[in-house]
């Protein structure tokens, strides 16, 4: 599902983010990424929507390159990606509802469609009951859920989620990836950048370490592995 092949990233401000990456996830993976603070995690997922895009080498996502995509396919791109921030980027003029509507507004599906779509992923982050609030009358692990539904309400292949337990505390912390657990098991690749050394030790899952822009360690069913 997604191939770097010789990932290449240098900021134009010199420092060399990526150097030299090459990796291959398939479908229905979960992958962490791990790697001390500055190691190239953000910019190692972001090239994967094209927030961030290499210097050279190739990235393909299901089989397009999107190195080569033309900018006017981008938003194509990133519809078949959910993305999750640690810092949820909700839309605080919107409630629940209409932050997940939202994104299926932008691509013009029909209101009984939206309708049901909600719902039923509002349902699924066990968040039925709070649909008409405001993201400021949530508590941090509401507004994630929030950012989790908007992220998969289009059913993406994919969920791209950096650092999406990093502002909440570890209860909460294991109720959100109990959600990305779902999502997984329902067939959804997921990977995500992630400090949590309890997390990546106790649910067990591939974990692709990133130190100095390069990969480091790549193993199934790995561990965290240092100290954080
Ligand atoms: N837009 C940018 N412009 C210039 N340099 C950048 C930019 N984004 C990241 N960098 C630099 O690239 C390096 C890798 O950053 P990145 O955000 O990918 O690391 P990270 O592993 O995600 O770190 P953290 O765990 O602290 O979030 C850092 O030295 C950072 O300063």
């Amino acid at each position: 599902m997604i191939v770097m092949k010789n990932v290449y990233k240098k900021y134009s401000n010199g420092v060399v983010a990526a150097n030299g990456i090459n990796i291959e996830i398939g479908r229905g993976e979960f992958v962490y990424v791990v790697g001390p603070s500055g190691a190239g995690k953000s910019t190692f997922i972001k090239m994967m929507y094209r927030e961030a895009i290499p210097t050279s080498g190739e990235i393909i996502i299901n089989g397009i390159n999107i190195g080569t995509l033309r900018e006017k396919r981008v938003p194509y791109l990133r519809r078949k990606i959910g993305v999750v921030f640690q810092d949820f980027k909700l839309l605080q003029k919107l409630n629940v509802y209409e932050n997940v509507a939202y994104a299926l507004e932008v691509i013009e599906e029909s209101p009984a469609q939206i309708r049901q779509k909600v719902n039923d992923v509002l349902a699924l982050v066990g968040l039925t009951h709070k649909a008409r609030m405001f993201p400021t009358e949530l508590s941090g692990g509401e507004q994630q859920r929030v950012s989790i539904a908007r992220s998969i309400v289009n059913v993406p292949q994919l969920v791209i989620a950096d650092e999406p337990t990093g502002n909440l505390d570890p209860e909460t912390s294991w109720e959100i990836m109990k959600i990305f657990e779902e999502i997984n098991l329902r067939g959804t690749t997921i990977i995500m950048a992630t400090h949590n050394k309890e997390i990546v030790n106790r649910i067990r899952h591939r974990v692709i370490a990133i130190d100095g822009g390069m990969v480091t360690r790549d193993e199934f069913g790995g561990d965290y592995g240092y100290e954080s």
